[in-house]
């Protein structure tokens, strides 16, 4: 049985703070079609997607924090996005701000597979930024306030004839992520990304932004040799540049699309999921090569 397919990324340009949800779903499924036009079984959007980022502002209400935060998934407004995935047998993955019915507000994605169900969750544990208000900052990033620490570990789910796993923007940094999922045997990882070009605490680096998108992703895919698709929101939102440059990744780590614009853009790519065994079963072969008595100081 083959397991190639063709995987989509599709980059959405910003959002404004005033656009509704359903501005955003009509983009997205404008996107869909577009990706199922070119063959797609599964479209990755971004971290955040139905809404501006709005972490960028500090407000102390919490009814301001919480009009950004779906308390139901499909909602109303989402669920078009589900029935059209369903009517065209395309899975999507999807990030968005979750609020659980405890009052708990975390940074999560869902996988959706063809038939329009709900595959898998993950909520965003390496959270960026700060807690409290810094007004010396052009702009803030409260992830740290506005949302808890995600409670689902580092899943791996069984979809698209393969083991699909998630994590959310600075996850993407941390090389504990993808080994975490390469140990739970995932063959593509999927995100989506909200990154300022600039940096507030270290704006030396500004002119880094993209290299250091493509450094983690590259290095991730290939030294758990898995395929990877990191999907941006990008552009100026409410006066914040983000950065585009969405990637699918090879598990050699070599770089098979990308997005050229910072504006609603999908690019696919061919995705064979039996390609991850060239590296996990060579250089990277976890049972033959991995010593992880010698690694006890990372879970400390
Ligand atoms: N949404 C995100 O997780 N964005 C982060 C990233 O790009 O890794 C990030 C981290 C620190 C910052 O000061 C700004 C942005």
């Amino acid at each position: 049985m083959s397991r190639k397919f063709v995987l989509a990324a599709a980059q959405m340009g910003p959002i404004a703070a005033d656009e509704p949800r359903n501005s955003a779903v009509t983009r997205m499924i404008e996107m869909m079609r577009e990706a199922k036009s070119r063959g797609a079984r599964l479209v990755v959007f971004p971290e955040l997607a139905l809404t501006t980022f709005f972490p960028r502002w500090y407000r102390e209400e919490p009814e301001w924090r919480d009009r950004w935060f779906e308390t139901e998934m499909p909602s109303p407004e989402t669920r078009p996005l589900f029935e059209m995935a369903a009517e065209l047998g395309l899975g999507f993955h999807l990030g968005y701000a979750e609020l659980t019915p405890e009052g708990r507000h975390f940074n999560t994605a869902i996988l959706v597979d063809e038939t329009g169900r709900i595959a898998g969750k993950y909520r965003k544990i390496h959270l960026p930024g700060h807690s409290e208000h810094e007004p010396w900052r052009p702009f803030q990033h409260l992830e740290k306030r506005y949302f808890e620490k995600g409670d689902l570990g580092f899943p791996v789910f069984d979809a698209f004839d393969g083991r699909i796993g998630m994590c959310i923007c600075n996850d993407r940094r941390w090389p504990e992520t993808w080994r975490m999922l390469g140990l739970g045997g995932a063959e593509l990882v999927v995100l989506g990304y909200n990154t300022p070009l600039h940096y507030p605490p270290a704006p030396e680096h500004d002119h880094l932004q993209y290299f250091h998108n493509e450094l983690s992703v590259q290095a991730g895919a290939y030294q758990n040799g898995l395929w990877a698709a990191a999907v941006a929101k990008a552009g100026r939102e409410e006066d914040c540049d983000l950065i585009g440059g969405s990637v699918i990744v090879a598990p050699t780590g070599e770089i098979v699309a990308k997005a050229a614009t910072v504006e609603d853009e999908v690019v696919t790519a061919l995705v064979d999921l039996d390609r991850c065994t060239e590296i996990r079963a060579n250089v990277f072969n976890f049972s033959l090569h991995r010593q992880p008595k010698d690694y006890a100081a990372i879970a400390k």
